[in-house]
């Protein structure tokens, strides 16, 4: 077993190719060993051994930086880094995180787990390295599915313009999490296979010189317009014209092949972009025919590559399913998404509505203007973009969208606490981001049926509309998609008491009830209401309730900072109250991973958490 030699890269080099063939195969299974026990992103890792291995036996890392894009796929980096025995813990609470983390090893040189910033971190290394006189490599290895989002684009005009020494290394798997979407993707298609595309100027010289007469004359002619034979003829013309030398498209599993040319592109002066042919889910038969579902799964059957059967509707199906109901009788009503046709439940609504579907790529703040567009000219266009990913639209948001005051729905899934990714992936910052947003409503369902009741209620409403649900299950085994529309601004008085409120937000309304029953268990009755709206606040109720009993408590699955709690104590502020409040959320810190029922736990932002605090409150005793 030559994968229990790998402690360091430098353990690498002193193996012979036909040994580092052995260790891809050996990493390949030690991969689905480990990930069909723990999940994670287990096609894009199997995709990446020969790239990550050659990447390792040609640079010195830490000396020469490597930057993974998204990071998702950087599992083998970190078996080659000295973390093989911790991959076991992948995603795990306390464990080794899926994305490449600082705090775990010098050789995870950036923090990653949102796409197509990669380029332009390592044109940051690069540049200070130049500053610093120093020698060492770059190298941004970022797929064919980053490179749709605007930023790599961003980065790779400035690399051009620099010059300055950069390694790109374009991991082209033809997939983002689903087929990869956009004209870029088709122009590396054709790098990829049309013979055309591989020729070099020198073949085209030969050819035409071979036409007798006019021949010779035509290459001149040509060469004339050398830019239209250079576009035509030379590979990677797109790249080379931004100013990058384009080596390629090489077979990104062939290790010999690939360490000539990660060579070869070590040794080049200017940047490089080293387009590289890789099969997302290689040597796993499921994940290759299907690497969408391979993508980022949760525990599987190595045998079969099924995972467990869902019995609950997810928040993410119940969303999918109203939207196409909606969509039967709303025929203004468009849907889109940012490359998470899966992720955000909209493959059923793409194959019944192809025309009113638009997949975007990874371009969260194209997909929010053009929605601004569509939206001006009499669509109604449901923006489904995950919490953690809309992040990136916020000025969009603000500039194009409620500064117009269009109507459009944004469907945002994953708010909240995601759990295993960690992070970069928590959906803990959009109340904080929406709610100071004028025209901006933004509502939270506690559970499945109430989503339905809001998308629908979003129609009767004007503006720009918000609606943020968790990953997974909800707590309805049975989804009612007949409930009529939704007061606006209304919350929902769901318990009565006299001794303290608690005002809750989504799902967390459960625990709220959780805890009152509890209190009452300890001679304590505390009034629990569902604030669907965290904008505009239900300012009626919540005084009422927070005048009665002097004592309120606001929960949340947000950051404290500026979130809903943040929003009560201003109206309490605002209006004179002379009670106690108290809030609860995601403290001022980054989340880390694991599932997130320990999150919650952790931070108490469960039913114990609102009984500690009324304890330390002295609640209990007065
Ligand atoms: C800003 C942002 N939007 C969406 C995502 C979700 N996402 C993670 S990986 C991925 C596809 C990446 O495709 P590619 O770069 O080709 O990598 P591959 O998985 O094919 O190796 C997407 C859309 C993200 N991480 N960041
Ligand atoms: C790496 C990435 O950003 C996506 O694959 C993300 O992990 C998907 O999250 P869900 O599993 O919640 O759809
Ligand atoms: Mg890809």
């Amino acid at each position: 077993m030559f994968l229990e030699t790998i402690m360091t890269p430098s353990d690498l080099k002193k193996l012979t190719f036909d040994q580092m063939e052995r260790l891809a195969q050996e990493i390949r299974s030690y991969l689905l060993e480990v990930v069909s026990r723990t999940g994670g992103h287990l096609a894009p890792n199997l995709g990446v051994v020969e790239l990550s291995i050659a990447l390792h036996y040609v640079f010195n890392s830490p000396q020469d930086k490597i930057i993974w894009d998204v990071g998702h796929q950087s599992y083998v980096h970190k078996i080659l880094t000295g973390r093989r025995e911790e991959l076991k813990t992948l995603r795990q609470f306390k464990g080794l995180s899926g994305f490449p983390k600082r705090s775990e090893s010098v050789h995870d040189c950036f923090e990653t787990g949102h796409s197509s910033t990669s380029i332009s971190a390592a044109l940051g290394f690069a540049l200070a390295r130049d500053l610093k006189q120093e020698k060492n490599s770059v190298i941004a290895v970022i797929g064919d599915g980053a490179l749709t989002g605007g930023m790599a684009y961003e980065a790779l005009n400035h690399a051009g313009q620099l010059g300055t020494r950069l390694i790109v290394i374009l991991n082209d798997n033809e997939m983002s999490i689903t087929r990869n979407v956009g004209a870029m993707s088709g122009y590396l298609s054709r790098l990829r296979t049309d013979p055309l595309y591989h020729r070099s100027k020198e073949d085209v010289r030969e050819v035409l010189q071979r036409i007798p007469n006019i021949g010779p004359k035509m290459f001149k002619a040509a060469e004339r317009f050398k830019d239209s034979v250079k576009y035509l003829l030379v590979s990677g013309m797109l790249f080379e014209e931004l100013g990058f030398t384009y080596l390629g498209p090489i077979d990104g599993h062939n290790l010999r092949i690939l360490n000539q040319v990660l060579e070869r592109a070590r040794l080049l002066p200017g940047p490089v972009l080293l387009h590289v042919k890789t099969i997302k889910g290689k040597g796993y038969p499921p994940a290759e025919k299907q690497p969408n579902k391979f993508h980022g799964i949760g525990p599987f059957d190595l045998k079969t590559g099924k995972t467990r059967p869902r019995r609950v509707p997810t928040f993410t199906e119940v969303f999918g399913k109203a939207v196409i109901k909606i969509a039967e009788d709303h025929p203004e009503l468009v849907a889109i998404t940012a490359a998470m046709s899966e992720g955000t439940g909209l493959c059923e609504f793409s194959r019944r509505y192809p025309r009113r579907f638009f997949d975007v790529g990874i371009a969260e703040q194209h997909a929010v203007t053009m929605a601004a567009g569509l939206a001006q000219t009499g669509c109604l266009p449901v923006v489904a973009i995950y919490s953690t990913f809309l992040q990136r639209a916020y000025d969009q948001i603000v500039h194009d969208v409620a500064l117009q005051n269009l109507h459009i729905i944004f469907a945002l899934d994953r708010a909240g606490i995601v759990g295993e990714d960690g992070e970069t992936h928590q959906g803990v910052f959009d109340l904080s981001y929406l709610r100071h947003i004028p025209r901006m409503t933004v509502m939270a369902p506690r559970d499945q049926s109430e989503l339905v009741a809001m998308l629908k209620s979003s129609l009767k409403y004007s503006g720009p509309i918000a609606i943020r649900y968790p990953r997974g299950s909800g707590p309805q085994e049975e989804v009612d998609y007949r409930l009529p529309v939704l007061p606006f601004g209304r919350g929902e008085l769901l318990r009565e008491g006299e001794d303290l409120v608690i005002l809750a937000v989504g799902p967390l309304v459960y625990q709220a009830l959780e805890a009152a029953e509890q209190l009452s268990m300890k001679g304590k009755e505390a009034a629990v209401i569902n604030c669907r709206f965290v904008k505009p606040l239900d300012e009626e109720l919540i005084l009422e309730w927070s005048n009665r009993t002097k004592k309120v408590i606001t929960i949340e699955e947000n950051v404290i900072a500026g979130g809903f709690g943040s929003a009560v104590l201003e109206l309490l502020a605002d209006r004179g109250f002379n009670g106690e409040a108290a809030r609860m959320g995601i403290p001022d810190s980054f989340l880390g991973h694991g599932a997130p029922d320990l999150l919650c736990r952790s931070i108490g932002l469960n039913a114990a958490g609102i009984i500690d605090l009324i304890k330390s409150k002295g609640w209990l005793d007065s």
